[in-house]
């Protein structure tokens, strides 16, 4: 079989609007950048919102990934997101920490404080300012003439280079702005002094043949191309997110932005574990790496989900549940041949164990700690030690302990600020049918010292379940949806509950896990709750110090 042409062959000649240059000249590196804004694009999403300590639990974990950097917030956004920034690049050792700025002078000195501990300690960091180019954006959002937006980004840049020297700018809305306008703002920006130039396609409007000659035309007709990154950022209106990133990558970009599950502004970004998989598995047409350790993908991308409650869809590529699941009989008989049949990926290379049968009762914390390390999770010794405890109480109620019993008790660890309100017990009496209701007593602890008991009559369990905590905490939510999967096989199955809330500001999304069905709805049920207030009391927090 004849190898598929590569996207880079060497000398490869490209003709950009009746010029011809070679692509392998001006583009230097093999290397893409990994450019991660799961904790800005993807957290300015409804309901992916994160507290500060989740989202340095990401930051861990992104670090952990090997992203290049990472975008942690807009820290003008809130003080709560100009805290975050600033820990993650206190913490944060092996990626670049940036932050997003408008072109303005208090978003960029924001920006700046915000970093200053990356930078200060050698390893830098990175500001990214950004002003919208297109006409529409011009003329209704920013009410901007062309020759005011080239003065506020180069002033912003200038201003940005103060801080650090590694300042990235991006034209919001670039692919639908006049090309001569785009190479006029982007030269501005050069020269400025910007080392990164975005290409956004903000509104998931493009096509992979569009942006990758756009990038050719920038890589052959910009002054100054040899002196910056090109980077794209494609949102997934369409669908097309990954496609066009990665055609843009062809087109001479050599930083891609990306989120984890591909979460962001409405239907989402380019998601990271995907364009990573393209990159890596598609080595022979692309002739590209990153520096990931693609290991560590399914990790990462469950603890997204359980942190911000949005569980991953099964048929999710790369991370979700079925991507190496093989259930019809021509398929598995292939594969029990040879996986190569159905299976263009290890699954191991993105942190999916095909071992599932994993511990028992009579395992030890080695075996733990090496099964963790397996499905991509590092543990400190007190985590360890924490996770042990739980992993025997399981292992007692359990035959068999699976890994995805090893990862909801992770996950359920590293959710990390789960409170004001905790379930100290639950006892539900259901199904007889001598005409009595369902009853559950639910006992709840507030971080305040509150110990609260309510016991509650509904038409079901998990009715009166939700009823008796709305009753406790004062919160009487309206479900959207309540669903209950089994995330692991047998009799006696971890279940994992997924609530879903809406409130006239938000919605929200509860998750909990067990071996009993109401107890992983009530913790759910409790997830959304604490949502609810932690926010309130962020925005009131917010309040008193304006
Ligand atoms: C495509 C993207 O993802 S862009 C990033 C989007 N992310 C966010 O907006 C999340 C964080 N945002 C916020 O918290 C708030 O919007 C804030 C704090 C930044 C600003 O809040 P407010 O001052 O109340 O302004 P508001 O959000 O209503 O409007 C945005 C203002 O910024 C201006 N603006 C928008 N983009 C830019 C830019 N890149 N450079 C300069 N000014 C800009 C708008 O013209 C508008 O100005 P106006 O107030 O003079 O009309
Ligand atoms: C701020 C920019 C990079 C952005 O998110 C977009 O244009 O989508
Ligand atoms: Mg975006």
């Amino acid at each position: 079989m004849s190898s598929p042409p590569s996207a880079l062959d060497d000398g490869q000649e490209l003709s950009t609007q009746g010029k011809s240059f070679n692509l392998t000249d001006i583009i230097m590196t093999n290397h893409v950048k990994i450019f991660d804004t799961t904790l800005r694009d993807g957290e300015q999403a409804p309901g992916f919102s994160m507290t500060s300590g989740q989202k340095l639990k990401m930051a861990k974990a992104l670090e952990g990934l090997g992203v290049d950097i990472m975008e942690a917030g807009f820290a003008a956004a809130s003080p709560g997101d100009f805290e975050a920034i600033k820990t993650i690049a206190t913490e944060v050792k092996d990626s670049i920490v940036c932050s997003l700025a408008r072109c303005n002078e208090g978003d960029i000195r924001a920006s700046g404080e915000a970093i200053k501990p990356a930078a200060k300690s050698g390893r830098g960091g990175r500001i990214h300012t950004f002003i919208a180019t297109s006409p529409l954006h011009r003329e209704f959002k920013l009410k901007m003439s062309m020759d005011e937006i080239v003065r506020r980004a180069t002033a912003g840049i200038e201003l940005a280079r103060q801080y650090t020297d590694d300042v990235e700018f991006s034209c919001e809305d670039a692919i639908r702005t006049e090309r001569d306008y785009l190479k006029r703002v982007v030269e501005a920006a050069i020269k400025a002094g910007a080392t990164t130039i975005n290409i956004p396609d903000t509104v998931g409007y493009t096509t992979p043949e569009e942006i990758q000659s756009l990038f050719e035309f920038l890589a052959s007709d910009i002054e100054g191309a040899d002196s910056v990154t090109f980077s794209a950022h494609c949102h997934d209106d369409l669908g097309l997110a990954v496609a066009n990133s990665l055609a843009a990558v062809r087109g001479g970009a050599r930083q891609v932005e990306c989120a984890l599950n591909g979460i962001g502004e409405r239907a989402g970004n380019c998601a990271l574990e995907e364009v990573a998989m393209a990159l890596r598995t598609r080595k022979d047409f692309f002739g590209l790496s990153t520096q990931l350790k693609t290991e560590g993908l399914y990790g990462a991308s469950k603890l997204l989900a359980t942190i911000t409650g949005n569980p991953v869809p099964r048929n999710k590529a790369i991370v979700g549940k079925n991507a190496f699941a093989h259930e019809s009989g021509i398929h598995q008989h292939g594969v029990l041949a040879n996986r190569e049949t159905y299976e263009i990926m290890k699954p191991e290379d993105v942190g999916v164990s095909t071992d599932n049968l994993v511990l028992g009762k009579h395992s030890g914390r080695a075996a733990l700690k090496n099964r963790a390390e397996t499905l991509g999770f590092e543990l400190g010794d007190n985590q360890l030690q924490s996770l042990f405890v739980k992993f025997k109480h399981l292992a007692d109620e359990k035959k068999e302990v699976f890994d995805a019993d090893i990862e909801a008790l992770i996950l359920g660890e590293a959710v990390g600020e789960i409170g004001p309100w905790a379930l100290e017990s639950l006892y539900v009496s259901a199904g007889s049918d001598d005409g009595k209701r369902p009853v559950a007593t639910v006992r709840l602890h507030h971080e305040d010292g509150r110990k609260e008991t309510w016991s509650q009559e509904a038409a079901g369990p998990v009715n009166a379940t939700f009823l008796a905590i709305s009753h406790i905490t004062g919160q009487p939510l309206h479900l959207d949806s309540f669903s209950v999967q089994s995330v692991t096989e047998g009799e006696d199955a971890m279940a994992e509950a997924s609530v879903m809330v809406s409130t006239e500001f938000s919605s929200y999304h509860g998750r909990g896990t067990s071996t009993d069905t109401v107890l992983a709805g009530a913790r759910a049920y409790l997830d959304v709750i604490n949502r609810i207030e932690r926010r309130a009391d962020r925005q009131k927090s917010i309040a008193a110090q304006h």
